[in-house]
């Protein structure tokens, strides 16, 4: 009854209100509207291509349009604008020359592809002359993928610095897909973005507890599992026990789950009472019989990030003891770990690495949570994602289209046939016709209504791979 989260699935209505009037308002006889998106820059010197196939599958491929979806939103919009503005006959003409299957051609860096910003990204354009109108009608919903792009892109760049600090402190970057846990879930605006947001950030990790990224990259990026978790305490799981009853509450955790890696939040009442005497002395034995067969993984959850691990490990150190690794860095034994959750985003994680490094600890002993951080703290203006119209054929003539408001030289868009080309070995847009087609990195992805290509997510995790992973020894 209530399935469809925002009230309909009719792709006539997934637009913005001015764009049913565009139709309007081109020149006459034009016949060709040819548009592109980019990243003008931002926060992030790249962005990791990721999203528009979700997208795509979602909402675009096959006979997306009906003779009962145009009623209704005939309707719709007679209310909506008090007049009659929309398009009827030209989506008439959709179904009934074209069966409902959209007339457009859409090209794509492949997904996981790491873009310099500034570079064309995908473009859009109609393949029947009398559909101009229906280029830019998708650009409200083909510029959400500014959401997925800028998740991958933030957790790709927080991929990058925690394999620095394995690099210089640890034995090898074995542990990295699980370096950065997912704990965005309930941050998101709504499920479907924690299942869009969750799935970008499994393209460079593989540690979530966000439940729909993994029903998410299964439907739409062909990925059986894509992440995994482990058993873990919530502090209700811990408070309900009673402040006297944490050392119970902390045994009953490591005898529910014997095996394996088990987490337990920690700074319910004491971290350091916790970490010093029930963890380190109480329930020590318990703790070391585990050996190599199961970790246990302390949360703290609060207090300054780098102080509070720092100190924890420290204590730690005093209680099960610790090696020395490879890069000259100290270790806990093998059933022992830290996990941080609290406060964590691309900002802090460099001062608690760096933190831990000056003291003497290798990156290995921690693995991270992120929530608000990783899935949400973002927009559109983060990389400022933007979708323009380049190129047009009007009254049989090409014409270069652009923008370029005397107000802002940052806004000046990319102008006639663009192609993206390795151009010494770095991505380079090409405008005005000017590049190569046959050197073209851009894909056709969407064509007529019809998927053309289907990323699966090793595949993508492939491209968005960071270099330090491929060439460990850089
Ligand atoms: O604290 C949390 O906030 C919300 C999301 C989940 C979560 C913790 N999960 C967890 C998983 C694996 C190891 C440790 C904790």
């Amino acid at each position: 009854r209530f399935a469809e989260a925002a009230g309909t699935d009719n792709l006539l209505l997934i637009t913005d209100s001015y764009k049913v009037t565009h139709h309007l308002q081109y020149p006459p006889n034009t016949t060709t509207i040819c548009s592109y998106f980019e990243s003008r820059g931002g926060k992030f010197p790249y962005t990791v291509f990721f999203g528009l196939q979700y997208i795509l599958k979602r909402w675009l491929v096959g006979p997306v349009v009906t003779k009962e979806k145009i009623k209704e939103a005939k309707d719709i919009y007679h209310l909506h604008f008090g007049q009659d503005v929309f398009n009827e006959e030209g989506w008439n003409y959709i179904v009934e020359v074209h069966k409902g299957y959209l007339p457009l051609r859409i090209k794509a860096v492949p997904e996981g592809s790491v873009v310099p910003t500034r570079n064309v990204l995908f473009t859009v354009e109609n393949t029947d002359p009398k559909c101009y109108w229906l280029t830019n009608y998708f650009e409200t919903l083909l510029v959400q993928v500014w959401y997925p792009m800028t998740v991958a892109t933030n957790s790709r760049c927080q991929k990058e610095i925690i394999a620095k600090y394995l690099h210089e402190t640890a034995d090898n970057l074995n542990q990295l897909p699980f370096k950065l846990h997912d704990f965005g879930f309930r941050g998101c605006t709504s499920v479907e973005a924690a299942g869009i947001g969750g799935a970008a950030h499994l393209v460079n990790f593989q540690g979530t507890d966000t439940i729909v990224a993994l029903t998410t990259a299964k439907k739409y990026y062909g990925c059986k599992t894509a992440g995994f978790s482990i058993p873990a305490a919530e502090h209700s799981t811990i408070t309900t026990w009673g402040p006297e009853g944490e050392k119970e509450a902390f045994k009953n955790m490591l005898d529910k789950f014997p095996t394996g890696l088990v987490a337990c939040v920690s700074d319910s009442y004491n971290i350091w009472n916790a970490c010093e005497n029930i963890w380190g002395d109480q329930l020590k034995d318990a703790v070391v019989s585990r050996g190599d067969k199961g970790t246990l993984v302390i949360r703290p959850d609060s207090g300054e990030p780098k102080e509070i691990v720092v100190k924890v490990l420290n204590i730690l150190g005093e209680k099960f003891g610790t090696t020395v690794n490879s890069k000259g860095y100290k270790m806990l034994p093998p059933y022992v770990r830290v996990i941080q959750g609290d406060g964590i985003s691309y900002e802090t994680l460099s001062e608690i690495l760096e933190f831990m490094k000056e003291n003497l600890w290798s990156a290995d002993m921690l693995a991270f949570g992120s929530g608000g951080a990783l899935l949400q703290r973002l927009d559109r203006d983060t990389q400022k994602c933007a979708f323009k119209c380049n190129y047009a054929i009007i009254n049989g003539m090409e014409v270069n289209v652009f923008k370029d408001p005397i107000t802002d030289r940052g806004k000046k868009s990319k102008r006639g046939k663009l192609t993206l080309e390795l151009h010494n070995n770095e991505y380079k847009t090409f405008e005005e016709g000017s590049g190569d087609p046959s050197k073209d990195l851009l894909e056709v992805v969407f064509e007529n209504g019809h998927l053309v290509k289907d990323y699966s997510l090793s595949s993508i995790r492939n491209a968005a791979e960071i270099d330090l992973v491929k060439n460990p020894n850089k």
